[in-house]
């Protein structure tokens, strides 16, 4: 296969040979480029963009329980859709991911689906009950090799378990990724806590509760000298302790979501669940300063928190309705409007913080650090002209949840390739039988 692209840090026009799941060769075009031999397809990239494959550090497929939200197919097709060859599972399945057999099990499903690698985080303590440790040296052990914890959705919030499970964690180079949230500060909280909650009367939810825990747990972090993660920041708060805590040296990385960059509390006015979040969206200074975060480094990745559910879980009233989004599908073209069209990141960095710097932090192996000579042939093809209306025909999960149906959004994934076959071929999804073929095909390549 020979792929024209533009490489991502100089724009410069590059052929790419893959074979076996691996970049094989590439030159640019200036050098002459590459001829292609008998028998390979050749895809024309000219005016697409290639980034290395994007990770999502956050992702709920729902499988095992919530099948009726999301399976580990529909949401790794999802993922493909939207440009992703890696997934990290969150835990709150039922059965919970607190157990070996469980994230073996995920992991499995992964690889016979075969449109993104699924890499299963483990619970941190067991049932996401907050009560007891969960299997994590377990399930650090297993083949699914875990190494991200977390008990998202809920907040680790029992300082001693916390402390211990990150003791335990850097033991193996671990990561704890903390669901900020103090239970007693948001007990029956419907949206962000302020002037716009009392005037809707809907229960509010502050930005301490959020901010008190992060404040807490970096400190624990710089005490045991393990790495935390801290999960979809939310505040100008939050910021500001992610900020300190980096400064004094404490391991400690942190994301943000797509939604929580573009959207605010005032959303809550419709009433419409689908901006039904968790954490809620804030106000406008606070999206100004995620962005502001993101483009000083002080965040380091976007993650989705795709969040799928059922349609009689959002078109209800919004205190009984379900929190979350789904987002694998929108994530890119929201990170370009907000981040690279609004001058706060390039494509490259845009590519660390899709790509890079979560593979780095959930201990990815197998993912390219690089689109080169040698390098697994995980990337992604955007197409970056125009926009397109974002309707439900771009989503290919189970659930159809989005905040963003009826946006004119940037950027559209033409080809997705994952261990050098195609999930995304020409903007359309690759059937799940060849797929799956070629998934098992490549088992070996890695
Ligand atoms: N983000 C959400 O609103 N919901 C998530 C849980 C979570 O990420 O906290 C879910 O599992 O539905
Ligand atoms: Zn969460
Ligand atoms: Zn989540």
């Amino acid at each position: 296969m020979t792929e024209r692209g533009q490489q991502v840090a100089d724009a410069a026009a590059v052929d790419l040979r893959i074979s076996d799941g691996v970049v094989v060769e590439r030159a640019t075009q200036a050098a002459g480029g590459l001829e292609p031999r008998e028998g390979e397809r050749i895809i024309e990239a000219d005016g697409l963009v290639a980034m290395t494959g994007l990770v999502d550090l956050h992702t709920h497929l729902r499988e095992p329980g919530f099948e009726q939200s999301e399976t580990v197919l529909t949401g790794t097709r999802a993922a493909a859709a939207g440009g992703f060859t890696s997934v990290f599972a969150m835990a709150n399945t039922l059965p919970v991911q607190d157990t070996a057999g469980v994230v073996e099990q995920v992991q499995a499903l992964g690889d016979a689906a075969g449109y993104a690698t699924v890499r299963p985080i483990g619970a941190v303590t067991e049932d996401l009950a907050g009560e007891r440790l969960s299997e994590i040296g377990a399930m650090a052990e297993s083949r699914a090799a875990v190494r991200v914890f977390s008990d998202d959705g809920k907040c680790v919030h029992d300082a001693l378990l916390m402390r211990r499970a990150l003791e335990y964690v850097k033991t193996f180079d671990g990561v704890i990724a903390q669901h900020a949230q103090d239970p007693r500060l948001t007990e029956g909280a419907q949206m962000n806590e302020g002037a716009l909650s009392s005037e809707l009367g809907l229960k509010g939810w502050p930005a301490v509760a959020e901010e008190s825990i992060i404040a807490r747990d970096v400190l624990l972090a710089e005490h045991v000298g393990a790495r935390l993660h801290i999960c979809h920041l939310s505040t100008a708060g939050s910021v500001e302790v992610i900020r300190w805590a980096k400064a004094r040296g404490v391991q400690v990385t942190a994301e943000v979501t797509p939604h929580h960059l573009i959207l605010t509390e005032e959303l809550a006015r419709t009433y419409d669940a689908r901006f039904k979040v968790n954490p809620p969206l804030r106000r406008e200074d606070d999206v100004r300063a995620l962005r502001a975060a993101v483009a000083e480094g002080v965040i380091d990745i976007i993650a989705t928190d795709h969040a799928p559910h059922p349609v009689e879980a959002k078109d209800c009233e919004w205190d009984a309705a379900a929190f979350g989004m789904v987002g694998l599908e929108s994530a890119l073209p929201i990170a370009l409007l907000t981040l690279v069209q609004e001058g706060h990141a390039s494509w490259a960095e845009l590519e660390s913080l899709l790509s890079q710097r979560p593979a780095e932090i959930g201990r990815l192996s197998g993912h390219p650090t690089a689109i080169e000579a040698g390098q697994p042939a995980d990337l992604v093809l955007v197409d970056p002209t125009g926009t397109s209306t974002f309707s439900t025909d771009r989503l290919r999960g189970r659930s159809a949840n989005s905040p963003f149906l009826g946006m004119e959004l940037p950027g559209r994934v033409a080809y997705t390739v994952r261990r050098g076959f195609l999930t995304v071929d020409d903007g359309e999804l690759v059937a799940p039988e060849t797929v799956a073929a070629s998934a098992r095909s490549a088992g070996g390549a890695r």
